[in-house]
């Protein structure tokens, strides 16, 4: 005997390009996306009982993300996701929750000879700004914001020293390291009561993306880091108070090394300590680091 514990279905991988143009100055503006739509609700027997009657088509999704992508606004994407969810579960009485995913691709407007291009574009990074919007019927919409794959190095400022030596210890300690991370930094939002409550705060989500991500480049590169740790809660304390809207920011920062080479085997090289100019950066292992930040006093860890 066994029974269905668990069951979601829908599309993923959609791939959504939309252009929006200024008759007026003739500038256009494009977005990217790739949108996953994840239905729950009484689609059991789907499973059981080879019921396809309760079942909207992947198809059919698919299609309702391009038609809504062509009738709403796609930006910014924590709005799109909530039109997108709540559309799936006012729509059909037997979905009770949709879980919207969007990755939003890094469209960067040209500079041309000092100039912002009216129509041309540059992928500078693989970076994306992503958003996990949860529709629940009669909870609201749970928002989780991110950036993903912001690659950063600073080639001083950075120390690590005074933890534990033992017998498994080899590491040396530093005053003076290479720092590089890439960067995946979550925002969780309060919870919203609907739609309209979305839309009543739609400003907060530019603001809040922007500040992620200008807050972590900033105590990135002005933090005299004592550690990965130290400096990435600083970063999640300053989003927190910016953001008054945010319960919880997390980040998840991969240690990526660059080891000192010892060249003193030809001719004496110098090139460790204060002489060390030519590194070998590592593919792996890394150090990985993960924290969140909430408000208030902590209850447990
Ligand atoms: O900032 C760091 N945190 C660590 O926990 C750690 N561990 C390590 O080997 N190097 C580093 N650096």
């Amino acid at each position: 005997m066994s029974n269905l514990a668990a069951a979601r279905y829908g599309k993923d991988n959609v791939r959504v390009y939309k252009v929006h143009r200024d008759e007026k100055t003739g500038v256009q503006t494009v977005v990217e996306m790739t949108v996953c739509v994840l239905l729950e609700g009484d689609i059991e027997t789907s499973y059981t009982k080879a019921d396809n009657s309760v079942v909207v088509a992947t198809d059919s999704i698919k299609n309702t993300i391009y038609i809504t992508a062509k009738q709403q606004p796609v930006t910014p994407p924590e709005l799109f996701g909530s039109i997108l969810g709540t559309h799936f579960i006012e729509k059909y009485a037997h979905i009770h929750a949709a879980h919207v995913n969007i990755i939003t691709h890094r469209w960067v407007r040209m500079n041309i000879d000092g100039k912002a291009h009216p129509h041309s574009f540059i992928k500078d990074s693989p970076e994306t700004r992503n958003v996990q919007v949860d529709v629940i019927e009669g909870k609201g919409i749970e928002i989780n914001s991110s950036i993903d794959g912001l690659t950063v190095l600073k080639s001083t400022g950075s120390q690590f020293w005074g933890f534990v030596r033992d017998e498994f210890t080899t590491l040396k300690e530093t005053w003076d390291r290479i720092l590089s991370t890439k960067v995946n930094a979550n925002w969780q939002w309060r919870r919203f009561a609907s739609l309209h409550d979305v839309k009543a705060n739609v400003h907060n989500f530019d603001f809040a993306w922007e500040t992620a991500r200008n807050t972590t480049c900033k105590t990135f590169a002005e933090d005299n880091s004592a550690s990965v740790q130290a400096t990435m809660y600083k970063m999640g304390e300053q989003i927190l108070a910016a953001v008054p809207l945010l319960d919880t920011v997390e980040y998840a920062l991969p240690n990526i090394h660059y080891f000192e080479i010892d060249l003193s085997w030809h001719k004496g090289t110098k090139n460790t300590g204060k002489d060390a100019e030519v590194y070998a950066p590592q593919s792996g292992p890394n150090g990985l680091i993960k924290c969140t930040v909430a408000r208030g006093q902590k209850a447990r860890l």
